[in-house]
Parts: structure tokens; sequence; C-alpha cells
């Protein structure tokens, strides 16, 4: 039996990481693949409302940047629930020049962003909350950046220093980031990469000391890989059924840390093959548990794998993942709770969940406006027939055709 290959879209994070950079770029980039959902769809327009242009096609999206030392269209920059949006963007707001009013949903509005305010203060801007709480919404006033070193707390996020490192050319001195606890460190190396694609280098002299020089960056043409944390989705589904699903432009040559994802479903027993451009996976006969895995450089599949754990032989225990707790939802929380009314037993603690060997029974999943969830429990659904999420749509963040692609790859499955 030949695998069924996946219709994966375009990676949220590197089309966002895209778009931001060539808005500050010289002349016109050609953004090909680009994921179009409501987590790129929002970065797009917040780039619009600065100044840029995006024009969007069908399967190509043309940025005209506004170049270095060019300052942006100062007014209201909104970032509905896009955490990328609320971290890419201030300092390079800031980096330009000019008076700008940030704001964005509830959801992204609990989120943290006061280690990035207090960064940007450091470096010379003034950042005013407008809310209750030191993020958004905020006024931010610059007249540009000077550069020289902060410390950025790096315990909660990474978005924070690929949001200083790639607004680090428009400096007008070198900027240097020390970048205590990082977390999710894959993605800034994903930074690091985009920003060398359009010209632009990142030192780091010592571990967690990041150094970017003044400099432009300069247009390209950009194909964005399909996304492996949605990737993860298919992948586990494969997992939980048996049948083979193949990811293609998925492989070793990938700029994204979720494709390590893949080595999680290789510990539960799935047969995993990777080529540079292509993974493949092959789902057991019975999912083997009895391991514990640090998940936290790849925290935004740990979701998939608790889903489908209760379905494995025994017990799995998921470190790491305390910042995880800080995103659309408190995943730690989300994950724990709509396993427990499937009547699933689980332990939690801080930065830890651990999912036992369980008959998973049909419940309602309370999603939390969170698309993991929903796509996650979405994947155990396929082996617990009556499972219902609360809010199917939620999924539109980052893949709107969600639930039809899998209803495609694995509809005699349920
Ligand atoms: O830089 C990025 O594109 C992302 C970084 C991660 O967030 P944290 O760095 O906050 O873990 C991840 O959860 C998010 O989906 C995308
Ligand atoms: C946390 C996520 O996204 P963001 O930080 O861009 O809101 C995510 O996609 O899981």
């Amino acid at each position: 039996m030949s695998a069924i290959r996946a219709r994966v879209p375009g990676s949220k994070s590197l089309t966002n990481r895209a778009l931001a950079i060539a808005a500050m770029a010289d002349g016109v980039t050609e953004l090909d693949n680009p994921l179009v959902s409501d987590g790129t769809t929002a970065f797009a327009d917040a780039l619009v409302a600065l100044g840029a242009s995006v024009e969007r096609h069908a399967q190509r999206w043309t940025v005209t940047g506004s170049g270095a030392g060019t300052r942006l269209r100062s007014g209201r920059v909104w970032c509905e629930d896009a955490g990328t949006a609320a971290r890419f963007l201030p300092p390079m707001a800031a980096a330009a020049g000019g008076v700008f009013d940030f704001d964005g949903t509830d959801q992204l509005r609990a989120r943290p962003l006061h280690p990035l305010i207090d960064a940007l203060r450091a470096l010379g801007a003034t950042v005013e909350p407008s809310g209750d709480g030191e993020g958004l919404p905020f006024r931010l006033v610059s007249d540009g950046l000077t550069g020289g070193e902060v410390v950025l707390a790096s315990g909660t996020s990474s978005q924070y220093l690929s949001g200083l490192l790639m607004a680090g050319p428009l400096l007008s001195n070198p900027l240097t980031v020390v970048a205590p606890e990082l977390v999710s460190r894959p993605y800034v190396d994903m930074t690091i990469a985009v920003m060398a694609r359009f010209g632009a280098q990142v030192a780091e002299a010592i571990p967690g000391r990041f150094t970017v020089r003044p400099g432009r960056y300069t247009r390209t043409q950009f194909l964005v890989e399909p996304d492996a944390s949605t990737a993860s989705y298919v992948l586990a589904a494969a997992a939980v059924t048996g049948k083979e699903v193949s990811v293609d432009g998925l492989g070793s040559a990938s700029l994204q840390g979720d494709r390590r994802f893949v080595d999680v479903l290789s510990q539960l027993g799935a047969k995993v093959t990777a080529d540079r451009d292509r993974v493949t996976v092959r789902g057991p006969r019975q999912l083997r548990g009895g391991f514990a895995v640090d998940m936290g450089p790849i925290s935004d599949t740990f979701m998939t794998l608790a889903a489908i754990a209760p379905l494995a032989d025994a017990p799995i225990r998921i470190t790491g993942v305390g910042h995880a707790r800080l995103k659309e939802s408190d995943r730690i929380d989300a994950i724990a709770q709509n396993l427990v009314s499937c009547g699933v037993p689980v332990r939690t603690g801080a930065d830890w969940i651990e999912i036992s060997p369980a008959d998973p029974s049909a419940a309602l999943i309370r999603c939390r406006r969170d698309h993991r969830i929903a796509m996650s429990f979405s994947v155990l659904g396929l082996r617990v027939p009556g499972l219902v999420l609360d809010d199917p749509a939620c999924v539109s963040k980052t893949f709107p055709g969600f639930h039809d692609e899998l209803a495609r790859l694995f509809a005699g499955d349920r």
C-alpha cells in the first residue's frame, strides 16, 4: 500500500518572518506558498497599516518593502490573535521610528509582552501601556533606535528575541541581545536562517549572546515550506490509524524545529522514513508508551502527542513545556482537563504532564479558542467516535481546511 500524500499548508512562522523582513527590505519580494490563514492575514494587514504593500495572489504574495531608514506609517497596529505580530512588529516599528498604537484580542492581550517592552525601553523607545496590564494595548513612540547591548528575559517566549534580531539591521549601531533562559531555541535558529536569506547575518559569539550589525535587507524569492507543526496532526493520525502518510517539502533540509516531532512518533513505534524533501510515517499496530520526553524545543507539538498518549500501552510523561501555559491558552491545563473529561488518568505539574493508558470515552472538547487543542483532539477523535469540538472553526488560525483534509485522508477510519 503506497503512502497517501497529505496536503499541508505553508508554515505560519516562516510566512510571518518573510513578511516582516520583506517589508523592511529594499525592493519587491515574492513569497511563494505562503500560509493563508487568520494568523498570517492579520500579520500582513498589520504590515499594510505600517505602510508596506502586500499583494495577495493565490500561491504568491508580493511584498514591497520600505527599505532601511524609512519611517513606517504611524497609527494603529491591530495584531488580532497573532503572537508573532505582537512580538515581531514593535521592534521593527521602534527601529524605523514613528508613533504606533499596538493592540490585539483579549486572548493576545493576556499573553506576556513585558520582557520585550522592557528591552525596547532600554534601547530608547517610549512605551506607554494604555490598558490595565504591562502588555497590549500600548503606545510606542520612537525616533529610531541607536543600538547597544540589552539583556532580554527569554524564559517565556523566543519571539521577543526573534523580533529584536529581525529589527537589528535597521539600527544605526550594532545591537547585542543577551537572552538568558531562552526557550524554543529552534525558532531563533529559524529567524537567523531567514534573515540570512535576505542578506543579514547574526553572530552568536558565546551561547545566548547575539549581535546584529547595521545593514540593509535585500529582496529575494522565498518559498515557504509546509508547516511542520501542522504536519504533526496528519502524521500522528497515521500513527493512530496504522495508515501510511507522507508530507512533501518537509525533510531533513527543513528550517523548522517541529520537524523533529517524527522522532517522538518513532518512540511510539511508528515507522518513520525521511529524506531531504519528504517525511513518511506508517502507524504501528499498537502505540508504545513507557517513556518521558522533553518537548520544550518543539512545544507546539506536545499537544499532538498528549492527545494520542492514552492509546499507548504505558504512561507517557512530557516535560519542559511550562511556557506553553502562556500561549493561546494554558495548554497544559487545556489538554489535561479535556483528557480527564474523556476518562483518561492525567497528572500535571508546572511544566509537565503525564498521561496513562485508557480507553477514552466520547466527550465535548473545550478548545478554549486554541487551534492546536482543536486539531490535537481531532486526531484522537479518529479512534474515539463521538468526540465533539465546541469550536471547530478555531483551526482557522493556521489551517482553515484542516477538517476537510483530515476527512479526505482518514474518512474511513472513524
Ligand atoms: O517564533 C515563532 O514563529 C513561534 C515561536 C513559538 O513561540 P514561543 O517562542 O513563545 O515558544 C511557537 O509557539 C509559535 O507557534 C511560533
Ligand atoms: C503560539 C502559537 O502562535 P503565535 O505565538 O504566533 O500566536 C501557535 O501557533 O501555537
